[in-house]
């Protein structure tokens, strides 16, 4: 659920201006869940720009605050969500852990990088939604590791599909973005940062994203 409609244009045209929307129909990208897409958002970009980055830190941290409080720490899912999760708790002042896909295979053999303690309050912080099982999967470290009272989680984008919000139901965690799909390529084209043929793949694309082929 994105949090306005004012913050999820705003949100997407940042996007846009930095070129962290990628297309490419032809030669689609492969995506953690192993879907293919003409489309990749790298929000990791907003991190080299200081302006954008403030910006997005500060609304994710005013969200966490209107809607949770203080949580006790402010948890970033590896590695998309490490460097704007630090900015947010930052800004809030608060403790930061970032969670690892699995547990390092040498060292401290940690998942959870950090210090955090049994029971306490915990947001994650996401850098983008896709099929949820990244998200989620941090989630489920945080409590079966650290027993972490699980508040909510904040992303900066999703791709609002359908799989995402089952898994999120199904595992009780609520999720708030700050931009979302359906903004995006509407904000996208308006703004002429996308011709009609491009508005057109990317339209039929999201109808079936995990059969799509570029070719048909
Ligand atoms: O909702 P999902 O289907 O899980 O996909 C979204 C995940 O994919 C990206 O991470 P990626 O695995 O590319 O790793 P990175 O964050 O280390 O770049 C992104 O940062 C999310 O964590
Ligand atoms: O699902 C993914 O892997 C993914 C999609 C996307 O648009 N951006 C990203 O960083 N990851």
């Amino acid at each position: 659920m994105i949090f306005d409609k004012h913050t999820s244009r705003e949100t997407s045209e940042l996007l846009l201006q930095i070129n962290a929307i990628k297309l490419k129909p032809q030669e689609p990208f492969t995506w953690a869940s192993g879907w293919k897409s003409p489309i990749y958002c790298d929000n990791r970009i907003i991190l080299s720009h200081p302006k954008i980055r403030n910006y997005i830190a500060e609304q994710l941290a005013k969200q966490v605050e209107k809607i949770y409080g203080k949580p006790d720490v402010i948890a970033g899912v590896a590695t998309g969500a490490i460097g704007i999760g630090t900015l947010v708790a930052h800004w809030l002042g608060l403790p930061f852990v970032y969670v690892r896909p699995e547990p390092k295979k040498h060292g401290r053999k940690n998942q959870i990088e950090g210090q955090l303690e049994a029971n306490q309050n915990v947001v994650v912080i996401e850098d983008l939604i896709s099929t949820g099982k990244s998200s989620l999967n941090a989630v489920k470290a945080l409590k079966d590791e650290a027993n972490a009272n699980i508040k909510g989680m904040l992303a900066i984008f999703s791709y609002g599909f359908d799989v995402a919000k089952d898994n999120f139901e199904k595992d009780k965690v609520e999720l708030y973005t700050l931009s979302d799909y359906e903004t995006l390529i509407n904000q996208a084209f308006e703004n002429s940062h996308l011709f009609k043929k491009e508005l057109l793949v990317l339209q039929d694309w999201r109808k079936n994203p995990a059969d799509w082929n570029p070719n048909t």
